[in-house]
């Protein structure tokens, strides 16, 4: 396993593999570090398709609020290191905020309408941040793949509304959510959680999954009666307060006033316990 940390060893080593591959697929597999299972799907997923699989580790100051856990973001690259190593990862790059951004950037793109809502709502200028680095690595790495996770639902509408718009050479590959046995979604903010906090966590995957239930016969059902079901179920969690928890149509982030149309809907949440905020989310498709 190659490490590079600049941007100059990354792109002579993907050309060197290129030059000597005739039929090469680069997978490109980003992240923030502190590596799970959830990154280890991704990196296996890239692995069976493609010949080069680089995985990049970049906590990005840039998508993470003024009052948000930038500084105390978990990092471990000793431990990252071996995950990647024993998931098949060719190339890790390790590039410092001042190789990313050696002055501040002056370009910054900004992904409309599915960012309006969720994490865009309650982050300002997260999704600026995302795309702008995402955009910047995939340039550096010129994949053919790139690999991302479903829990984060709106980052991937985010990011294949910029691949769409702006032409980028790139297939985005959609993962599914790993789990942990009780239905947690794997995080590696989980690793914030106190053991109250931890057992009161798997109401998230527990109120989706009664969404999921009641979605099963939808038939004078509501957006707004599924979101009140939902609401309720994670308030019976004593540490937990609702950042968001919403009904909107996927891929296109929006509301709706009737499950008439749509095709697939997207239950997506938020949910703080103590100064931890979990995310977790279940798109799900209207029975006809
Ligand atoms: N449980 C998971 N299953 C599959 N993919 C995941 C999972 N968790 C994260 N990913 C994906 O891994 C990629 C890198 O995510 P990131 O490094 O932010 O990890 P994270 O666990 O989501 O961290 P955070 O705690 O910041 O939410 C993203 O595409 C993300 O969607
Ligand atoms: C895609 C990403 C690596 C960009 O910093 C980040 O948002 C993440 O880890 O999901
Ligand atoms: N996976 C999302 C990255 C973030 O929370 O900033």
């Amino acid at each position: 396993m190659i490490i590079c940390r600049t941007i100059n060893e990354l792109r002579q080593a993907i050309r060197q593999h290129r030059s000597s591959h005739l039929d090469s697929k680069v997978g490109f597999v980003p992240t923030m570090g502190y590596l799970h299972r959830g990154h280890g799907s991704l990196l296996e997923r890239a692995r069976d398709n493609c010949s080069l699989v680089v995985l990049s580790i970049f906590v990005n100051p840039l998508q993470f609020g003024p009052n948000e856990d930038f500084e105390r973001y978990p990092r471990d690259e000793k431990r990252d290191l071996e995950v990647a190593q024993s998931a098949g990862t060719d190339i890790v790059f390790l590039p410092q905020v001042a190789e990313m951004y050696p002055t501040p950037t002056k370009t910054v793109i900004t992904v409309s309408g599915v960012t309006e809502r969720l994490c865009g709502a309650s982050r300002p200028g997260h999704f600026d941040g995302v795309a702008t680095v995402v955009s910047k690595l995939l340039n550096i790495v010129q994949p053919d793949f790139a690999y991302f996770g479903m829990k984060d639902a709106q980052q991937v509408a985010v990011i294949e509304q910029m691949v769409y718009d702006l032409n980028m050479p790139v297939t985005i590959v959609p993962c599914p959510t790993l789990r942990e046995e009780d239905g947690l979604a794997l995080s590696s903010r989980n690793v914030y959680l106190s053991d109250e906090e931890r057992r009161q966590a798997i109401v998230l995957s527990a109120a989706l999954a009664d969404a999921e239930a009641l979605m099963q016969d939808a038939a004078g059902l509501t957006p707004d009666r599924l979101q009140a079901v939902v609401v309720e179920r994670i308030q019976s969690a004593s540490l937990a307060h609702i950042d968001y928890a919403e009904v909107l149509s996927y891929p296109s982030l929006e509301p709706i006033d009737s499950f008439e149309g749509a095709d697939r809907i997207i239950v997506a949440l938020a949910v703080k316990f103590g100064k931890t905020r979990l995310i977790d989310n279940r798109i799900l498709h209207i029975p006809a």
